[in-house]
């Protein structure tokens, strides 16, 4: 399905990625982890085309991706939507026009212009909002919305566009653990409903465990762990994270019982 083959990106002197080999044969929810810095979102932007690759191929269904350029290049960014950390919606449009936005891509310059569009694409909006639990919110503001529904309508606007992969660069790293968990379970049902390949960057080991089928880990650019959730044990994940002994799991944690109890041990110190 997915081939990504000795994929290297440079800035310069600098090897964002290098050689990175990854090959994904029939729909996965997929989560990369690593430091700051080791070259996840280089690697998922490459894989959308939002930055080229300065070495190395990309195929999808034996079609390859690296020299795509112009239309043929869009509709491959239309077939692996991108949601990001920070919701990348348009504040001040209502909720169901920023969906609609998914759509922007198939539509003539005139109809965006002026904002037209088809009832059966707003009907659609309206049903994918309702999917995740939030189409009381269609005609709001999508600013008047928290994080974790601005995060929704930006899983709605991507799946508008249908499409077989969503990548998503750090979906959950500016939300609560309520918010998170919502988030994550929207793209987990995504994926085992629809049969799309989610590859999600994560900064949190447990959420990488907890809602991935596989999980890479990236450490300077290269990937160095590809295995299964139960695989990742905490000597591998301080391989990855080029941590000493006093590596704490918790301290990449999303988890409400965790933080909970780091909470109550922090209250706990501060009376003693
Ligand atoms: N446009 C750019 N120009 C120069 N260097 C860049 C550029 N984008 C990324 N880098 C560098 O490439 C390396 C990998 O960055 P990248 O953002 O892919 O890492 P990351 O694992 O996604 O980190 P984070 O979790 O902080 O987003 C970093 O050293 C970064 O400084």
């Amino acid at each position: 399905m997915l081939r990504i083959n000795k994929l290297t990106k440079r800035f310069g002197d600098k090897t964002a990625v290098e050689a990175a080999t990854l090959d994904i044969d029939k729909p996965c929810m997929l989560g990369i982890i690593g430091r700051s810095g080791a070259g996840k979102s280089t690697l998922l932007r490459m894989i959308n085309r939002l930055g080229d690759a300065s070495e190395g191929s990309i195929s999808f269904e034996g079609r390859e991706i690296t020299t795509l350029k112009g239309k043929d290049k869009r509709a491959w960014q239309s077939e692996c939507a991108m949601i990001f950390q920070q919701f990348n919606l348009v504040p001040r449009m209502d909720v169901v026009s920023n969906v609609l936005h998914g759509t922007l891509n198939r539509r003539s310059t005139l109809a965006t212009m002026f904002n037209l569009y088809p009832m059966a694409d707003i009907h659609k909006a309206i049903e994918i909002l309702d999917r995740l639990g939030i189409a009381e919110h269609a005609p709001k503001r999508a600013e008047a919305l928290s994080g974790g529904q601005q995060q929704r309508v930006a899983i709605a606007r991507a799946l508008m566009q249908d499409p077989k992969i969503i990548l998503a660069d750090e979906p959950i790293a500016s939300l609560d653990p309520m918010n998170a968990q919502t988030v994550m379970e929207a793209l987990r049902r995504i994926h085992e409903e629809d049969g799309r390949t989610v590859i999600a960057n994560l900064h949190t080991l447990d959420t990488a465990r907890r809602y991935c089928d596989r999980v890479v880990g990236m450490r300077d650019g290269r990937i160095v762990f590809d295995g299964l959730p139960e695989q990742l044990t905490t000597g591998v994940a301080r391989e990855i994270y080029g941590a000493g002994a006093d590596f704490s799991e918790a301290a990449t944690s999303t988890e409400i019982e965790t933080l909970d109890k780091t909470q109550a041990v922090r209250t706990a110190e501060a009376y003693v």
